[in-house]
């Protein structure tokens, strides 16, 4: 243990939970527990006894061991050097712990997130004076963080005052002075390139904005079908094996956010070493250079006890609220929140709280809500709007959506990507199902959508939705009935769902040209496939059959167009759209002569 101020002594130990005596502690102060010094935070406070939650397993710490209040809650670093890292649930540096103690993590490691010897050359703000009001948000410099992230230094929250002097431009470690701001009182404050933040507060803004324009992730059913806003929440339930780390990883790697934090929380181990391993060789398509630059990774390591997941997802969130604070859309993906919820449940348990939904304490809901209440797009103190789009994955057990989490969930988030077992099992990826899925945001999209790419967006999304909930109707009566039983308008209607479903809706990850759908290509296949049901219907209502129009060449082209044009080649695609046109209007005149003849 590093210093003997304030100690106790533990009194108990079950699991992840320690009860210790340790007078004048405070309910979520950080403490250190036996004389290995295991991480922890005190949950709840009963006279001179904490019961605190460690991040670290407790096996062979004793009752008696010293435990030690650390006088702060759990709080993270912020400052340069964030992006590229890879972190643990409580803010280590995954990989200079390996340099320490190898694969597995030692407990009671204590290693700063920041690079304490990094030299990151300082930019002073031309505009600032000493002498000048200055507070949070205050814009003091920046730093190049990465080749493609400008790090913004800001006055941090809480500090307001008369600036006494900036640093000139030169080289800096994140712990030398950048600035003196002295306050009303007198006070005089150092500040340095990064700062400290409790977890669980968010930070401060200047006022909540609506969110405007859409987040695009190139993904064809989210952003044509179910479009997600910058600054949104949302939530991908999907049962085993459904494919909810490829949507995720989709997103990350293709959305147009300017950061990605993704929050591995708990998911199995060999998922989390996937995750691990294929980030770091992803290429941005954006700067052409490592995704990593302006992505970091926070991962629940497997030796980190069920209650570290709790904490992870705060410990990513406050470094979004940060970048987002410096006027960058920030993306972050928990995945997944159910096993978040599940280190609630493991807590609470323990405690002895009554469960009220399977074994989930009654403030499931409200907790979820607070974690999903810190997205959003907000004016920022000083950098202007920035904001925090968070998507959570959702693994219901059984794929069953009426369990506790995912149905909270659904009450709190705008957009519910819902994933489908029948569909995985058919291979339509992504199996994000049309029929259960919602976005609270298409009439805001809409207008994204009508200024910058077409005006016929929101009808001719509600005519493909239209148009597949048909398909559902007629599919039911093939079952019972078989396929005779249907009109040639009716087969009809079966091929133009069959052509939105494979010519628009799936879209594969492992593609090289349709992986990312630009907005513009993903109206083009749209129109293309509407167009195409349009046409036929009006030739069948004039006597042409079914099984002439379901033979032309040109549909089974349709469903491949996604994988033959990129997204610069959307002229081709019209080009294509014009031909099929023609063909139909030859079949429309020979029917027609024929008739006459
Ligand atoms: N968009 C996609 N394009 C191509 N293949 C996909 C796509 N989505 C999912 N898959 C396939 O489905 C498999 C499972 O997907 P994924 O690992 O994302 O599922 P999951 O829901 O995260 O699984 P788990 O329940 O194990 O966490 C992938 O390995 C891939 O083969």
């Amino acid at each position: 243990m590093p210093d003997k101020h304030r100690t106790g002594t533990v009194r108990d130990i079950n699991g992840p939970i320690v009860t210790i005596d340790l007078p004048g502690v405070r309910s979520g102060e950080q403490v250190r527990i036996g004389e290995i010094g295991l991480v922890g935070e005190v949950i709840s406070l009963s006279g001179q006894q904490a019961v605190v939650q460690t991040y670290e397993g407790t096996d062979g710490v004793r009752p008696g061991e010293p435990a030690m209040g650390l006088g702060w809650p759990l709080s993270v670093e912020l400052g340069p050097g964030l992006m590229g890292g890879i972190f643990d649930g409580v803010q280590r540096p995954l990989s200079k712990i390996a340099l320490q103690s190898g694969d597995y993590i030692a407990r009671g490691l204590d290693v700063p997130a920041l690079d304490r010897s990094k030299q990151w050359e300082f930019e002073p703000s031309h505009d600032l004076e000493p002498g000048q009001a200055v507070g949070p948000g205050t814009v003091l410099g920046t730093v190049q963080e990465t080749e493609v992230v400008v790090h913004k230094v800001l006055v941090p929250p809480g500090i307001q005052g008369e600036l006494e002097e900036v640093a000139p431009a030169g080289e800096y470690d994140i712990e030398s002075t950048i600035a003196h701001v002295r306050d009303a009182k007198g006070t005089s404050h150092r500040l340095s390139l990064y700062h400290r933040w409790p977890v669980r507060r968010p930070r401060p803004y200047h006022q909540r904005d609506d969110g405007v324009s859409p987040l695009i992730t190139g993904q064809r059913v989210i952003d044509t079908f179910f479009p997600q806003l910058k600054g949104g929440k949302g939530a991908v339930p999907g049962p085993f094996g459904a494919g909810k780390t490829v949507v995720q990883q989709q997103i990350a790697r293709w959305s147009n956010a300017d950061i990605v934090i993704y929050v591995g929380c708990g998911e199995r181990g060999n998922e989390l070493v996937d995750v691990l391993e294929s980030f770091p060789k992803l290429e941005d398509p954006y700067s052409g250079r490592k995704l990593m630059e302006r992505t970091l990774l926070v991962a629940n390591t497997s030796n980190m006890p069920v209650v570290a997941r709790e904490a992870s997802v705060y410990v990513g969130l406050t470094m979004a609220e940060y970048y987002r604070d410096m006027g960058y859309d920030v993306v972050m993906l928990a995945d997944s929140t159910s096993r978040w919820a599940e280190a609630l449940r493991e807590v609470s348990g323990r405690l002895g709280q009554m469960p009220v939904e399977e074994g989930y304490p009654a403030y499931l809901s409200s907790r979820l809500a607070a974690v999903y209440e810190r997205a959003g797009r907000v004016e920022t103190h000083g950098a202007g709007s920035g904001s925090v789009t968070l998507i959570g994955a959702v693994s219901p057990p059984g794929g069953d959506f009426s369990e506790p989490v995912t149905s909270h969930t659904k009450d709190i988030i705008e957009t519910f990507w819902a994933l489908s077992k029948e569909l995985a099992d058919a291979r339509h990826y992504p199996s994000i199902d049309w029929v259960t899925s919602f976005s609270g945001h298409v009439h805001t999209a809409a207008e994204w959508w009508h200024e910058e790419v077409d005006r016929r967006w929101e009808q001719r999304r509600t005519e493909a939705l239209a148009l597949l909930a048909r398909d559902a109707e007629l599919s039911r009566i093939v079952n019972l009935v078989g396929p005779e039983a249907l009109s040639d308008a009716q087969r009809w209607q079966l091929e133009g769902a069959a052509l939105i479903k494979e010519g628009v809706l799936q879209q594969s990850a492992l593609d090289d040209v349709d992986t990312f759908c630009s907005p513009d290509k993903q109206f083009a296949l749209l129109d293309l496939a509407l167009s195409i049901y349009d046409k036929g219907m009006a030739l069948i209502e004039i006597g042409v059959p079914v099984s002439e129009l379901a033979d032309m060449p040109q549909l089974a082209k349709a469903r491949r167009c996604k994988s033959m044009y990129n997204s610069d080649q959307v002229a081709e695609i019209r080009t294509f759209a014009q031909e099929v046109e023609q063909a139909f209007e030859g079949i429309r005149l020979e029917y027609a002569k024929q008739s006459v003849d």
